[in-house]
């Protein structure tokens, strides 16, 4: 059972809601130079993470104060509840167990009172040997030629994670080509059968529910396009395998069930690429890499359950958050990975935090009367610097920003590497410290300004700083430091969904397209008119109508 409390009736709250006068007044610059041993007091390290939260518009007594606001709120009681398999998430009465398809020590896990790790196991086992199969090239294609490329159609918890994570660790490359098709546009699949050849690409349909609109949509194309090349019905299992949860949709479809891979009710859909979903991941890193980005998810999975809140990454981050969100009212995170292999990892966590905390319904059935989970928006570092860092730097918004950044890269050409890192450590630096008047008076002068000019330009150049920031420097991202930076993330949405009250691991906001879409999709397939909805509605039906 997860606790029910308003945390915004507790006394850290209380507490920290007066702190929080107190705190504003204060600049972030100057709450260093009061604290020689502010980075070491602010900072965590973790494996080849480290975490430092130190250029926050925090001190001591505020991360005491949110500490006592995690235990307050029975942070530590939700934690157990959700490693031990219980059914937290409530409205679907499931349990959230994405913890234990990395359960990497292999220590029982139960779910209705069955182990379910001899299942993960042997789903694990499947997985090796075909994509061990795969890429050795011993699996053909029923012309007999070696697999070359990889087809992985899926959308939302389908299709994000094994994005982004062969994007993000593409240095581990094996010799397949991946493909990815999301989108029902015709297009996206379009483009990609340009590129491929029906005698040597192997296409996954991956879907939990195996009924997602585009998904299927998708699969069938691809299926007709496979048999019109020239291949018979009984070639299907040479070329396609289906990741999901419904074998019988599955079989429906015609793949065979040997060629299909498991994962269970208990995984929610963006906290899936540990599962069946990461095939694709298995096949683009090669299976040993997969394991390892799983290594990496079970050490931070061990790091949340048993480390104090005060040194716990995902506890910090969540309450972090919460303190930008709830008292400086802050609506949304960037998400700034100075790294050009992650540049999906904002667009990952878009979906992670966005669809589990995006909710208005408190665990007791009543509407909030406080915010719920932030916008998570953000770009590769230092393009954003060039895009949207102006409005970081001198809007009136505050956001709060995650800098993420590999000491080591893969490529170390010249001294690229050396200028991006710089351009990481600039711009929290600058952030914090901002540019007084002063300062920007004296760098026109030495530019040969005249004093009205001076007097005219100097307010423009001003920056107040004061504008808070995490830094997360990694060693280098491989596939256990980039599993455990997930698992952090994961864990910060799940602790701030606890402490809101609301249930993080259902969606039901989402249906809601679903039923619209497939309410409106018989009208669009008559001529006829249109009057069933609003004015706009209909007009703009009906013009579609008229133009197609
Ligand atoms: O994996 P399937 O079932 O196709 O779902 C794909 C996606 O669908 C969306 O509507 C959401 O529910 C997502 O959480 C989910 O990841």
């Amino acid at each position: 059972m997860l606790p029910n409390i308003n945390f915004t009736t507790t006394k850290a709250y209380n507490y920290l809601t007066d702190h929080f006068i107190e705190l504003t007044s204060q600049h972030l610059a100057d709450l260093f130079k009061a604290d020689e041993g502010r980075f070491e007091k602010f900072s965590v390290q973790f494996k080849d993470i480290l975490f430092d939260y130190s250029k926050n518009r925090i001190d001591e007594k505020t991360v005491a104060l949110l500490v006592q606001l995690a235990h307050e709120c029975e942070l530590d009681k939700a934690i157990g509840a959700m490693f031990a398999g219980e059914a937290i998430n409530v409205t679907e009465n499931r349990a959230v167990l994405h913890t234990a398809l990395r359960n990497q020590s292999n220590t029982p896990v139960y779910v209705d009172g069955k182990d379910v790790m001899p299942e993960v196991n042997a789903v694990l086992d499947h997985m090796k040997q075909f994509s061990d199969d795969v890429i050795s090239g011993n699996w053909k294609g029923y012309t007999g030629k070696e697999i070359t490329d990889v087809v992985n159609i899926g959308i939302g918890g389908s299709d994000l994670g094994p994005v982004m994570v062969t994007e993000a660790l593409k240095a581990y490359k094996t010799r397949l080509n991946l493909h990815f098709v999301s989108n029902v546009d015709g297009t996206h699949i379009a483009e990609t059968l340009k590129t491929i050849n029906p005698e040597t690409t192997l296409f996954l349909i991956a879907s939990k529910t195996f009924t997602t609109q585009e998904t299927m949509a998708n699969a069938h194309t691809v299926r007709q396009w496979f048999l019109d090349s020239g291949a018979k019905e009984a070639d299907i299992a040479k070329h396609f395998a289906a990741l999901s949860t419904n074998s019988k949709g599955v079989s429906e479809f015609g793949i065979d069930t040997a060629n299909m891979f498991e994962f269970w009710d208990w995984v929610g859909g963006r906290y899936s690429l540990w599962s069946a979903i990461g095939l694709s991941i298995a096949l683009g890193i090669g299976f040993d890499n997969f394991q390892k980005l799983l290594a990496g998810a079970h050490e931070a999975d061990q790091h949340f359950k048993t480390t104090p809140f005060e040194e716990n990454i995902p506890v910090i981050m969540g309450l972090i958050g919460i303190w930008y969100n709830n008292f400086f009212e802050a609506e949304t995170q960037a998400i700034l990975p100075y790294d050009q292999y992650m540049h999906r990892f904002a667009a990952y966590f878009q979906q992670g935090d966005m669809e589990s905390n995006g909710k208005s319904v408190a665990r007791n059935g009543e509407h909030v009367d406080y915010q719920t989970g932030p916008i998570i928006w953000g770009e590769p570092g230092t393009n954003g610097q060039h895009a949207f860092y102006q409005l970081i730097h001198q809007g009136t918004k505050l956001i709060p920003c995650d800098f993420i950044a590999p000491a080591q890269s893969h490529n170390p050409i010249g001294e690229h590497h050396t200028l991006l890192l710089s351009n990481f450590f600039a711009q929290t630096e600058a952030l914090m410290n901002g540019k007084s008047y002063e300062e920007a008076a004296a760098e026109l002068k030495a530019a040969g300004k005249s004093e009205q000019e001076i007097e005219k330009l100097a307010p423009f150049k001003v920056f107040d700083g004061n504008r808070p920031t995490n830094s997360i420097l990694v060693k280098k991202i491989t596939p256990e430091t980039l599993g455990s930076l997930i698992a952090f993330y994961e864990h910060k949405i799940f602790t701030q969904g606890i402490i809101w009250n609301i249930y993080s691991f259902d969606q039901w906001g989402v249906e809601l397209g679903k039923q619209l879409a497939g309410k409106i999709l018989p009208e669009l397939r008559t001529g006829d008119q249109v009057t069933s909805h609003d004015s706009s509605t209909n007009g703009l039906i009906n013009q579609y109508k008229a133009w197609r």
